[in-house]
C-alpha cells in the first residue's frame, strides 16, 4: 500500500480559546517529517486530529491524504503516554491491534519486533513489572506491528537512555521506510537525526527549518549535522533560524 502525504489546513479552539489559526501543515508522503515547538502548543492536538480521535475541542478546516483515500485505516498512532493494556502481558501488548480487530497477529514478526527492541527476556512480564523506557519500547514494537502507512510517533523515544534512543531511532527508521512518519519530539538532536522535513509550531505559527543535507539517519557528529542541530535549537529558543 504506498504511503500518501497529508495535509492538515483550519483553526482549532478549546472550549472558544483559540489554540491555532490558520495552520496549514503538509507532511510529505514517505518521508519523516519532524514537529517540534514549545509546550502546550498544540503539537499532540495536531497528531489526534489526523488520527481521528476525541481532542476536547473543536476545529474548523480539511484533513486529507493526497491520493484522496482515507486516512482511517491506513494509519498507526503511538501516542506520549504508553497505553499499555495492564492485563496482557509484552506479547499481548504487542499484538494488541490485531487481536482486536479479530485477526491472527503474525506471531514471528511479533517476536522479531520484542526482541529487536530489546525485549525477548521479558516477553511474559506484565506493564507494571517494566520500567518506563521498557514501556515505551513495548508501544514502539507495537506501533511498528501495525505495518500502517501513515504513523504517527508522539514523543517515541523520550523516556529511553542515550544510547537505547539511538538504537530505536534506527529501527523505527528502518522498518518505516516507505512509509508517512509525522514524529513530535522535544529534541533537536533526534529531529536532525531522523527528519526529511522539519517544522516548529510556536504561538505565531508554523514555520519551516530548511537546509537539511543527505539523508537520514544522519551521523550525531557529522559538521553539518551539527550545525542544523545549533539552528533548530535557536529557532525553538525564538531566535531566527
Ligand atoms: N481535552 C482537553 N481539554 C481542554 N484543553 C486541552 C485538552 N487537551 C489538551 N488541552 C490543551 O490544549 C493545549 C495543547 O495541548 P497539546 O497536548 O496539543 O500540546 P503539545 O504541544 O503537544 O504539548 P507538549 O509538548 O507538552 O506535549 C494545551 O494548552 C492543553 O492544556
Amino acid at each position: 500500500m504506498p504511503a500518501p502525504g497529508l495535509r492538515l489546513r483550519g483553526d482549532f479552539d478549546h472550549a472558544g480559546v483559540p489554540l491555532f489559526r490558520d495552520l496549514d501543515l503538509t507532511v510529505a508522503a514517505g518521508g519523516w517529517t519532524c514537529l517540534l515547538g514549545p509546550s502546550g502548543v498544540g503539537k499532540s492536538t495536531v497528531l489526534r486530529l489526523l488520527a481521528g480521535l476525541e481532542t476536547g475541542g473543536s476545529f474548523t478546516g480539511e484533513i486529507g491524504a493526497d491520493d484522496g483515500g482515507p486516512i482511517a485505516g491506513r494509519i498507526a498512532f503511538m501516542a506520549q503516554t504508553d497505553l499499555l493494556a495492564p492485563w496482557l502481558d509484552v506479547r499481548g501488548n504487542v499484538t494488541l491491534g490485531a487481536r482486536l480487530r479479530g485477526e491472527t497477529p503474525d506471531a514471528a514478526r511479533a517476536e522479531e519486533l520484542i526482541a529487536r527492541v530489546g525485549l525477548a527476556d521479558h516477553v511474559h512480564k506484565w506493564p507494571a513489572s517494566l520500567s518506563g523506557g521498557m514501556r515505551q519500547r513495548v508501544a514502539l514494537a507495537r506501533v511498528l506491528m501495525e505495518d500502517r502507512p501513515i504513523v504517527l510517533l508522539d514523543e517515541p523515544f523520550g523516556a529511553l537512555d542515550a544510547r537505547t534512543r539511538a538504537e530505536m531511532q534506527e529501527l523505527a527508521f528502518e522498518t518505516l521506510t516507505g512509509r508517512t512518519v509525522l514524529l513530535v519530539t522535544h529534541d533537536p538532536a533526534e529531529a536532525v537525526r531522523l527528519g526529511h522535513h522539519l517544522f516548529i509550531l510556536s504561538e505565531n505559527g508554523l514555520s519551516e527549518c530548511a537546509g537539511l543535507e543527505n539523508e537520514p539517519v544522519r551521523a550525531v557528529d557529522a559538521p553539518e549535522t551539527i550545525e542544523m542541530q545549533v539552528r533548530l535549537f535557536r529557532s525553538l529558543r525564538g531566535g531566527v533560524a
